[in-house]
């Protein structure tokens, strides 16, 4: 529990490259983890096994660990054996997919708990995509929540930016800590995460995915090279 306190109110930021591009390298995301935790992350959230390992060993605050496989459907450490393989690289905290939707490998999400506890320390992130979703994380024993499969799991709207609504929907009903994810852009809407009762925020794409960004300054100007 100490560690969650170590987050509260504070920013955790997601530092992810996506397959094929070219800052996917487990030692530029630990250069990129290092500058976030020197501009005051409390923690870092790290995809895929690789960049857990290199992370972990550097970084002087929590890493928050997940390992997709494939985009469709159950992605975010779809399975038991996918959660005790981040855990084993070094995370923290084990980040899974906290949806009511049925798992590849069979088991709910209080097994792959289960099983988790039983072979690591490592503490569970449920990601959700609703209220329901965080219920039923928090009776399965994820020690902390978040908003991050909102707008992707079918039950919320997508949204241009966070779920506010929803987390305040989630805090409102639980007594675990509540992280807002997903699509957070601005100082301003992390803010307002944190006064809508999340206990901490998590940012990734508008800290940590250049092209992204890049791509929405482009956007916005009135006219530029085709
Ligand atoms: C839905 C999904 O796959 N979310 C992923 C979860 O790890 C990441 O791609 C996001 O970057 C992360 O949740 C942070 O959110 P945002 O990048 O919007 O600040």
């Amino acid at each position: 529990m100490n560690l969650i306190k170590t987050m509260r109110g504070g920013l955790i930021v997601s530092c992810q490259a996506y397959p094929g591009e070219p800052m996917r390298d487990p030692r530029t995301m630990t250069q990129v983890a290092l500058s976030v935790v020197a501009g005051g992350a409390v923690a870092v959230r790290v995809e895929g096994p690789d960049d857990v390992r290199a992370v972990s060993a550097q970084v002087p605050v929590p890493v928050v660990g997940l390992w997709k496989d494939g985009t469709d459907g159950v992605f975010i450490t779809p399975t038991l054996r996918h959660a005790l393989a981040v855990a084993e690289a070094g995370a923290h905290v084990v980040a899974l997919d906290g949806t009511r939707r049925p798992r590849p490998d069979g088991r709910t999400l209080a097994e792959t708990i289960a099983g988790l506890r039983e072979a690591t320390e490592a503490l569970v992130m449920a990601d959700c995509g609703s209220v329901a979703d965080a219920l039923a994380a928090q009776e399965a024993g994820a020690d902390l929540l978040s908003t991050t499969l909102s707008g992707y799991s079918g039950e919320r709207p997508m949204r241009d930016g966070p779920d506010l609504e929803l987390v305040a929907a989630i805090a409102g009903e639980v007594s675990v800590p509540v992280v807002a994810e997903g699509r957070i852009r601005t100082p301003e809407q992390a803010a307002v995460a944190l006064e809508r009762g999340a206990f901490a925020v998590c940012v990734g794409t508008a800290i940590t995915h250049p092209a992204s960004i890049t791509r929405w300054f482009r956007e916005t100007l009135p006219s530029g090279p085709e």
